[in-house]
């Protein structure tokens, strides 16, 4: 699939797996339950794979939002103009929240996300990324649970996209820069 587009497997299923699993135990130690359920906001499309993975790993119990912002386009490097696209269903004023991404590159969709989120005065907000690229950060955001820390590539899967594809592999690899540079 994707022949010759994907340039190296940076993450591999299991260890995406072995993660997943890691965090969800780190979030349920923090959030015993107390009657109201964790609110968790997954940021489409890029964290869809991980909060469906993240939800079910969560040892208790949830309820899934979701908004859709978009910063990035059809271009690998971000705008920095973040769009609401979807909001949240749900009014999360005294309730814990737990933002879900894929990925924070900039930092700019997370710091705009966080703002927005908490003028609705939530209980608690906190932030879960699958992946962080330190190297790449113009915007410093606070950020409790962290996957992976990744060099400063443009990577595609297991929810990430480039101009809408790749989202699909199970694996998170490097894009070949022919498929963006042709
Ligand atoms: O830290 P940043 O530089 O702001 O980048 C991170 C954001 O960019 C991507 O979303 P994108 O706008 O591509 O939308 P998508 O999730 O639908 O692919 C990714 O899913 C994060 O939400
Ligand atoms: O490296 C990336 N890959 C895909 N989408 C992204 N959005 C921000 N960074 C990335
Ligand atoms: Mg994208």
């Amino acid at each position: 699939m994707y022949d010759g587009d994907i340039a190296s497997v940076l993450i591999t299923e299991q260890q995406i797996g072995e993660k997943v699993a890691e965090l969800a135990k780190q979030v349920a130690d923090d959030y015993p339950e107390n009657g109201t359920d964790l609110v968790l906001v997954g940021v489409l499309k890029g964290a869809v794979m991980f909060m469906t993975d993240f939800a079910r790993a969560l040892p208790v119990p949830v309820q899934l939002e979701f908004m859709a912002v978009s910063s990035y386009g059809s271009a690998t490097s971000s705008s920095g103009v973040v769009r609401i696209l979807k909001d949240l269903d749900r009014d999360i004023a005294g309730r814990d929240v737990v933002i879900v991404e894929d990925i924070i590159d900039s930092g700019l969709t997370l710091s705009w996300l966080l703002k927005n989120l908490a003028s609705r005065n939530p209980k608690s907000l906190e932030v879960v990324t699958l992946l962080r690229k330190p190297d790449a950060v113009k915007v410093d955001v606070p950020v409790k649970y962290v996957g992976f820390e990744i060099p400063n590539e443009f990577v595609v899967g297991y929810g990430l996209d480039f101009a809408e594809r790749y989202r699909d592999l199970p694996y998170i690899g490097t894009l070949d820069p022919k498929v963006y540079t042709s």
